[in-house]
């Protein structure tokens, strides 16, 4: 057991510490910089943005659990903020989400968040969602709690019923994976800000908002939920949507102009690149070892 508090300590702390907590979607490693250096307290690695940004396929349950390894292993490498992990329906039965729950702590993770769906899952916003009995759900919440090796990591029991069952099936799975031992639920593709308080109610563990664009749930503001006892806001893909919207005009402009002079100004300078990286330090300590090689040599 590490020294210095665990990864899942850190996000238990973070979620203590703001009210609620916002965590905002990192695509990739320099992302997750950005949102350090813009002042949050905890990350997040989109199911949806790992099959998107990195394998460029649908959220349809197309992923493995190593795709997921690699998009989490190079963001804890790069920064130390507490990460939320999805995992979509945990790759597999029994065996797997323990895997996917050991591996995933290895891999420097905080907490993952785990959904009712069946395993060919799709989008929680989108139509044409299937769920698992609350039984089999059960079974994969114990799985996990189970297999974990830090009794601080996060598991977090996302449903997808309201879409599917409506709330008083939402709320009582809810319930039941509370029981089976989630340690906080995300209610998914809420319609109401009102609904967020029954979840809390029936649930007694913290609860997460998803403020995802274009979906199904209000962009509620924090302080809205906040009044409903909402404790982690989800921005999930909020800067990947932004980033490709930008791309598409750098690309297209490009293509079109010849020049990319009329979008410079949407582009992040070098400078500004650099200090995100602190390449300074790096080019001095690199000067400061090849100036000591040479004195080595004399
Ligand atoms: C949170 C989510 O699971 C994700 O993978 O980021 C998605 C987000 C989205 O597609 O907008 C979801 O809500 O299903
Ligand atoms: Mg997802």
């Amino acid at each position: 057991m590490p020294s210095s508090p665990s990864a899942g300590q850190r996000f238990r702390e973070a979620v203590q510490n703001e009210r609620p907590l916002q965590v905002v979607g990192v695509i990739n490693a320099y992302a997750a910089l950005l949102a350090e250096r813009a002042g949050f307290r905890a990350i997040y690695l989109s199911g949806g943005g790992v099959a998107a940004a990195s394998l460029g396929v649908p959220d349809l349950g197309i992923t493995t659990l190593e795709d997921v390894l690699i998009d989490t292993r190079r963001i804890t490498d790069a920064c130390p903020l507490p990460l939320l992990v999805d995992v979509d329906t945990g790759f597999g039965s029994a065996f797997n989400i323990a895997r996917t729950v050991r591996s995933l702590i290895k891999a420097g993770a905080a907490a993952i968040h785990m959904e009712d769906q069946v395993q060919a899952k799709r989008c929680g916003h989108r139509p044409g969602k299937a769920l698992v009995a609350p039984e089999e759900m059960e079974d994969r919440i114990k799985a996990a709690v189970d297999a974990r090796t830090d009794p601080s990591f996060v598991i977090m029991a996302r449903t997808d019923a309201l879409a599917v069952e409506g709330l008083e099936s939402a709320l009582e799975r809810s319930r039941r994976y509370v029981e089976a031992g989630a340690d906080m639920i995300f209610a998914e593709a809420v319609t109401d800000l009102e609904m967020y308080r029954e979840f809390k109610r029936v649930s007694g563990v913290p609860i997460l908002a998803n403020m995802t664009e274009f979906g199904k749930t209000p962009l509620f503001s924090t302080r809205q939920l906040a009044e409903v006892g909402v404790d982690i806001v989800l921005y999930p893909l909020s800067a990947f949507r932004a980033m490709s919207a930008a791309a598409v005009k750098v690309y297209q402009t490009i293509r079109r102009e010849g020049t990319q002079q009329t979008v410079l100004d949407l582009m992040q300078t070098r400078a500004e690149l650099y200090e995100v990286l602190n390449y300074y330090a790096y080019e001095q300590k690199l000067d400061q070892l090849f100036a000591k090689e040479r004195r080595d040599d004399e």
